[in-house]
């Protein structure tokens, strides 16, 4: 029995060191689940490549997760693994700076398990979520811990994150001061009603004071320009016997008058606290609040304007009665204001693109009812917006470097990302490959990754632009419709490097 005893306790000792050793290797192999690729070295060719010096035959290293080196032709050697795209365009992928993801406290909204994996799909490598419709919003350290302790593990792209500035803590230097510190890559507010009870609106002498707060970090506040002025128009006004399931009938509640006074109240805050960059997120208005945007940054002042794929998709006319899919604030205004953004981003006016990717459960957009005052506003896109951009922009004469500008390089610089945005050598290795030629239909067919796939206002058009390839860091997090098993995605924390701000804003 002793003897027997003897025998067993090593051969006991010995299976139990083994499953040690096997549990240790296999959670370190599966940090290769993190890509679909099994190289930490390799080179991805194309013979359209989308650098700063222009569209090139070649192909990138990556090592690492980096940029390694980037060569014309072929030069380069041929015993590193080569994933070759042919004639599909190789570019750095898209930087979502407006995203609302919702989590924690909305998750059933969207999430940042569905929101990467649609960003992922479509080429988004990078995204900025917003600090309002999860819940608690984003305001102080602790709401800015448990947006990071949410993502953990659940992000398939890279996520950062804007604070809240709000009437609670714009008074409150420190807490203000806090929230950067930990990490929050700028602020974020309101100058109307934001359509979230727990995410108020801030008045100029807020604004004034974020915006010295935010001089010192150099980091910049992006705010949502519409004032109500309520002598032209009253939000929520239906007693007038108007037809609440005309679109017409919303339209009229946000004139373009809205977004200009904000815009105005903005500059004359800019005015009194110099050093701060200011960027005006979602503009929908190309006339005058564009024209004194233009003035704004003539004059000096730090400033930059985002629009979205909506407003330069879509126009008023074409929206039919009760889909409420298309209501999101400011409004999709007519199709001379569609073109006049156009020609107006192309020209250099616009700085950049965002998705302002704003879902909600289908039951608040009141698909049913189609009651365009009381619906939620917010426009379901994130999956979509390269193609979408693609399909309306090159009728316009969009070419793939001005893509990259205004969805990579000028987001990153927003953000403070400064190795990202752009293939040169050193910078993450962030990259989409897609076929600008291949179109598809945006039908139920079409594989998904939003939450509430039926809500968006794109369902049922015809797209150009297939992704058929997305790195994160040089993990191939996306390709052949599949996701990597695990989501690898970073998250996204300021450090000490300030966000300059005058490299932000065009001349
Ligand atoms: N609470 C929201 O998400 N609002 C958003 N809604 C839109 N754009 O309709 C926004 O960005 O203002
Ligand atoms: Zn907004
Ligand atoms: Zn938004």
């Amino acid at each position: 029995m002793e003897v027997l005893r003897w025998r067993i306790f090593p051969l006991v000792f010995l299976i139990f060191s083994f499953l040690v050793l096997y549990i240790k290797t296999s959670s370190k192999q599966s940090n290769s689940d993190c890509s679909l690729l099994p190289y930490e070295h390799y080179w991805i060719s194309s013979r359209r490549i989308v650098t700063p010096e222009g569209v090139i035959n070649g192909a990138v290293e990556v090592k690492g997760g980096i940029i390694a080196s980037v060569v014309k032709g072929k030069n380069f050697p041929g015993s590193i693994p080569v994933v070759d795209y042919g004639d599909a365009v190789l570019m750095p992928g898209l930087i979502d700076v407006h995203t609302h993801l919702d989590e924690p406290g909305r998750v059933e909204w969207e999430g940042f398990s569905s929101g990467t994996k649609a960003a992922a799909a479509g080429g988004i490598t990078t995204l900025i979520d917003m600090p309002l419709n999860s819940y608690p919003s984003t305001v102080s350290v602790e709401t800015l811990k448990l947006k990071v302790d949410a993502a953990h593990e659940k992000i398939y792209v890279d996520v950062g994150f804007w604070g809240g500035l709000v009437p609670e803590n714009a008074f409150n230097t420190t807490a203000l001061e806090n929230l950067l510190n930990a990490g929050a890559l700028g602020l974020k507010s309101f100058m109307c009603p934001s359509g979230i009870n727990d995410f108020p609106m801030t008045n100029s002498t807020h604004i004034k004071e974020g915006l010295s707060v935010l001089a010192k970090f150099k980091r910049p506040l992006l705010v949502h320009a519409e004032v109500v002025l309520d002598s032209e128009s009253n939000l929520n006004h239906d007693s007038k016997g108007s037809d609440v399931r005309s679109y017409e009938t919303y339209l009229r509640t946000r004139p373009p008058t809205w977004e200009e006074a904000a815009i105005r109240e903005l500059q004359e805050a800019m005015q009194e606290t110099r050093g701060a960059h200011v960027h005006i997120v979602h503009l929908s208005d190309s006339r005058t609040s564009l024209d004194l945007i233009k003035d704004v940054k003539r004059n000096g002042a730090s400033l930059s304007v985002e629009t979205c794929p909506h407003y330069l998709a879509f126009s008023s006319e074409e929206i039919m009665d009760g889909d409420t899919r298309f209501k999101c604030s400011p409004p999709i205004r007519e199709e001379a204001n569609r073109h006049k953004l156009w020609e107006s981003l192309l020209d250099g006016h616009i700085d950049m693109l965002s998705s302002d990717h704003s879902p909600s459960v289908p039951d608040l957009k009141l698909l049913e009812e189609g009651n365009f005052l009381k619906a939620w506003g917010g426009i379901s896109s994130l999956q979509y917006v390269l193609p979408v951009t693609w399909t309306y922009g090159r009728k316009y004469g969009l070419t793939l470097s001005q893509l990259v500008t205004l969805w990579s390089e000028r987001p990153a610089k927003l953000a403070g990302q400064h190795l990202k945005g752009a293939i040169v050598t050193g910078n993450h290795a962030d990259l989409v490959a897609w076929e600008p030629d291949l179109e598809f239909e945006l039908d139920e067919n079409y594989k998904t990754y939003h939450k509430h796939p039926s809500i968006s206002a794109y369902m049922g058009k015809r797209l150009s632009g297939k992704v058929l390839a997305t790195f994160v860091g040089g993990n191939l997090v996306y390709g052949d419709e599949k996701h990597a098993p695990r989501a690898c995605g970073a998250p996204i924390l300021a450090k000490e490097r300030p966000i300059f701000a005058k490299e932000i804003a065009v001349e």
